[in-house]
């Protein structure tokens, strides 16, 4: 397995530092290391107090750690002192970590300072040469250069001239510009790159510069090269941040995780819809009792809270030679009535997790109690029901067709239900 070290501080509100990197690694398939040099008393809202950790003991965590686990690639991000940053460049040096990023932490998003300012000249002197990527926001980019950075072209002469202080390639990142596209400056000794990516409408940014400087070791543990590693590191940051977590009171945390969840997520849920169609067709008299252009087969996720959670196939099942077919791979929040029952129904009774919608007769509503299915005739507000019944009834009105609904502890369950159904009401 591909390894990685990171060498940072560590965030008690878990959304920055070590606690964002070993997600990263976790989450791109890259075992993770950890050398920590300051505890942080932090939350979302800003740093209330830094611990350093003595640099010996720093020094203690690297030996332990690179005497017995060669790593791929290292990243350090808030070093805090000069003695700090003297210390790790030394042992990185002795161990010949070679695909090192170093992420120049200077400030804190809530504008704590989290490295002296004294500290800069042993970054830039010391660290700087032996990284093969640094990753300087503008705010540090500016503290560097010593003058200000205020567009897309001073990003690019800032890439250059930061080159020369010794790194093979630098990445100026453009979080703090001001525009609709978060562009960053990838300079390789050669050639200027720009990665773009819409600006996304969230506070919930902290941690970014962390969680993209550990996607990039992480990447180069895997032997990308650094131009691939930036750019799939790129994704995912944007991954990461659209996926962020609202927690805390102010800047809430990217979300490594985010994305590789959601998929694990769609796939659970295609594989319970799947399964679901697959025991309808095993009965052909289901397709008669479909709902012309309305039926779908619906999965709830484990404690869903927002139709965000609600995964059926995209669009409505149909009956194609006397079979049920449907068109397209199941999507969360698919925008098809009545999914928000399945929400309601869930967030009431946490064991139900499957739904299907079929059309209403008044002897459908029959054969359902007849086959003593628990069925309840809605009357009144769905969300007031006091308990979720096997089989909903809603008769139709002037203002909307009837419906048969199923409720089920899986979506297979309520295909086997329906399958009942309609072997009992076939012909009709
Ligand atoms: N709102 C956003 N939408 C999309 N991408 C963003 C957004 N904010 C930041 N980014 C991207 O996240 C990455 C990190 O950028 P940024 O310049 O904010 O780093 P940083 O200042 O070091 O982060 P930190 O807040 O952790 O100190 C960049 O690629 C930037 O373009
Ligand atoms: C520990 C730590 N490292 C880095 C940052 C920068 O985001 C932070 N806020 N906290």
């Amino acid at each position: 397995m591909y390894k990685a070290l990171t060498i940072a501080g560590s965030d008690s509100g878990g959304g920055a530092g070590i606690q964002t990197d070993l997600k990263t690694f976790a989450a791109l398939g890259v075992y993770g290391t950890s050398v920590i040099t300051a505890l942080t008393a932090q939350n979302t809202k800003g740093v209330h107090g830094i611990h350093p950790v003595p640099p010996d003991f720093i020094n203690c965590q690297l030996e332990a750690v690179l005497s017995d686990i060669p790593v791929h690639a290292a990243k350090t991000g808030m070093l805090g002192d000069a003695k700090t940053i003297t210390a790790v460049a030394d042992s990185l040096n002795k161990h010949r970590v070679s695909n090192l990023v170093v992420d120049p932490v200077m400030v804190a998003q809530s504008g704590d300072r989290l490295l002296q300012e004294d500290a800069v000249d042993a970054l830039r002197d010391k660290l700087l040469p032996h990284a093969l990527v640094v990753t300087p926001n503008l705010p540090e980019a500016e503290v560097l250069l010593g003058r200000q950075i205020t567009t897309v072209d001073a990003m690019v002469a800032a890439a250059r001239e930061i080159r020369l202080m010794g790194p093979r390639h630098v990445l100026v990142k453009g979080g703090h510009l001001e525009g609709q596209d978060m562009v960053d400056i990838f300079f390789d000794g050669r050639t200027i790159h720009h990665l773009s990516e819409k600006k996304l409408d969230t506070p919930h940014t902290h941690g970014t510069g962390c969680t993209y400087a550990a996607a990039i070791a992480a990447c180069l543990a895997k032997n990308l090269s650094p131009y691939d590693a930036v750019t799939r590191a790129k994704q995912f940051i944007t991954d990461a941040i659209s996926h962020g977590i609202c927690v805390g009171g102010g800047y809430g945390p990217t979300n490594p995780m985010g994305a590789l969840l959601r998929e694990l997520e769609l796939s659970r849920a295609s594989q319970a819809l799947y399964k679901a169609l697959a025991a309808l067709q095993k009965t052909p008299a289901c397709a008669n009792i479909l709902a012309d252009g309305r039926s779908n087969i619906f999965y709830s996720l484990e404690g869903a809270n927002s139709l965000e959670d609600i995964a059926s196939f995209p669009t409505p099942l149909y009956r194609c030679h006397n079979t049920i077919a449907q068109a397209g791979d199941p999507v969360f929040a698919g925008g098809l009535y009545p999914e928000e029952m399945l929400l309601q129904a869930h967030q009431k009774d946490a064991r139900i997790r499957g739904m299907i919608n079929l059309r209403y007769t008044p002897e459908m509503a029959l054969a359902a109690s007849a086959l003593n299915y628990k069925t309840v005739k809605l009357s009144g507000d769905f969300a007031k029901l006091s308990e979720i019944p096997e089989v909903l009834v809603i008769e139709p009105t002037e203002e909307q067709e009837g419906q048969i609904i199923l409720f089920a502890r899986t979506p297979q369950e309520a295909a086997q239900k329906t399958a009942g159904l309609a072997r009992s009401f076939s012909g009709c």
